[in-house]
Formats: C-alpha cells, sequence, structure tokens
C-alpha cells in the first residue's frame, strides 16, 4: 500500500460517488496509446480514453464504446485492472473502472473528444496528466490490479492511498 502521510480529510466509509466513469488504456509494443482530452473534464490533459457510464450500460461496455467514439478503434479482449476512487473539491465525486486491453480493431484516428498519441511505457507524459496517475500506472504496467483513493484540492492531490492485489469480479 502507497499513501499519504497525513490523515484522510474525509471518512472513505460514507464515501459515494455521484458519477461513474471509465478509462481504457490500450497496451501494446512497449508502447501506451494516450489521448489529449478536446473537451469536457480534464479537457487539455493526457489520459486513456472513457467517460461517462450510460444509464443501463455496464462499466466494460462503458469502456468500450468509449474508445471507440474517442479514437475510432475497438479494444480487444479488455479486463479490469483497477478501481480509482476521487474526492473532488470542484465538480462531483467520481468512481472510475479502470480497464487494459493489449490489441485493437481499427486506426487510432482523431475525433472532436480526442487526439491518439502513442507513447514508450519509459516516456509516460505524467506532467501533463492528472496527478493522480503517477500513483497507479506504474502499478498497471506491471499488471497488478489496484484500489486507488484520492482526495484532490483543485486540480492536485492532497491525499491518496493504492492498496495492490485488489479482486475484481469477471464481466460478461
Ligand atoms: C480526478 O482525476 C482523474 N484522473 C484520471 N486519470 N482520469 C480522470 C480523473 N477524473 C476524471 N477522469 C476521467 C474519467 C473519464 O474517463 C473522464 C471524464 O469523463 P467525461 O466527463 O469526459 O465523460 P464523457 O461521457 O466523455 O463526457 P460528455 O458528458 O462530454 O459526453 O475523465
Amino acid at each position: 500500500m502507497e499513501s499519504s502521510n497525513v490523515p484522510s480529510p474525509l471518512d472513505w466509509g460514507m464515501w459515494r460517488a455521484h458519477t461513474h466513469a471509465t478509462l481504457m488504456f490500450i497496451i501494446k509494443d512497449g508502447k501506451i496509446l494516450l489521448i489529449e482530452k478536446k473537451r469536457g473534464l480534464g479537457a487539455g490533459k493526457i489520459n486513456g480514453p472513457g467517460g461517462k457510464i450510460d444509464p443501463g450500460e455496464t462499466p466494460l461496455q462503458c469502456a468500450i464504446r468509449e474508445t471507440q467514439e474517442e479514437l475510432l478503434i475497438t479494444a480487444l479482449g479488455p479486463r479490469k485492472i483497477g478501481e480509482l476512487h476521487f474526492a473532488m473539491s470542484d465538480v462531483p465525486d467520481i468512481l472510475c473502472h479502470v480497464y487494459v486491453a493489449h490489441d485493437f480493431e481499427g486506426v487510432p484516428t482523431e475525433t472532436d473528444e480526442a487526439k491518439p498519441r502513442w507513447f514508450r511505457l519509459e516516456d509516460i507524459p505524467y506532467s501533463q496528466m492528472w496527478s493522480d496517475d503517477v500513483h497507479w500506472i506504474p502499478l498497471m504496467l506491471s499488471d497488478r490490479t489496484f484500489l486507488g483513493r484520492f482526495a484532490f484540492s483543485d486540480e492536485e492531490v492532497a491525499w491518496f492511498d493504492v492498496e495492490e492485489g485488489v479482486g475484481f469480479p469477471s464481466e460478461g
């Protein structure tokens, strides 16, 4: 477990997400497919494709759909590798399901939502990403599951802990 050395500013036992969302990371041939997000929450940052879960949709269906909409590709064989709980100071709190896939169909293409960017795994641009990412992306790259809890103050992480080796039920 990696964590802040200060007490949590909130009682996580009482925490409930307002928004449920997903992220999809395609990792292939020593590179990771990220996006420059062009609109919505996190516009201007580098992130994985993803977005909010629609009513009646499973998290896996959402991760696949958002990747299709944002990059015009279909992730093949995605599996859930992590869960992120974001207590935010300026937008509603978010629970984000994180998926990894190692193959895809189609050609990553710029859309009005996102521009595709491939990065070598050793060159991930953390300074252009959300400030939580540096605490869990290395676990994802090592194929370790995780549950991360982050309290934000504006756009910066004010408190966090990240637990490894968390089990997730498989999705149909
Ligand atoms: C707070 O820290 C965050 N870190 C990371 N890495 N990713 C985050 C963080 N907060 C939100 N996200 C991700 C989760 C989603 O993939 C997007 C936000 O989704 P968005 O609001 O863009 O959802 P859409 O359904 O695409 O939006 P529209 O309402 O415009 O359709 O950011």
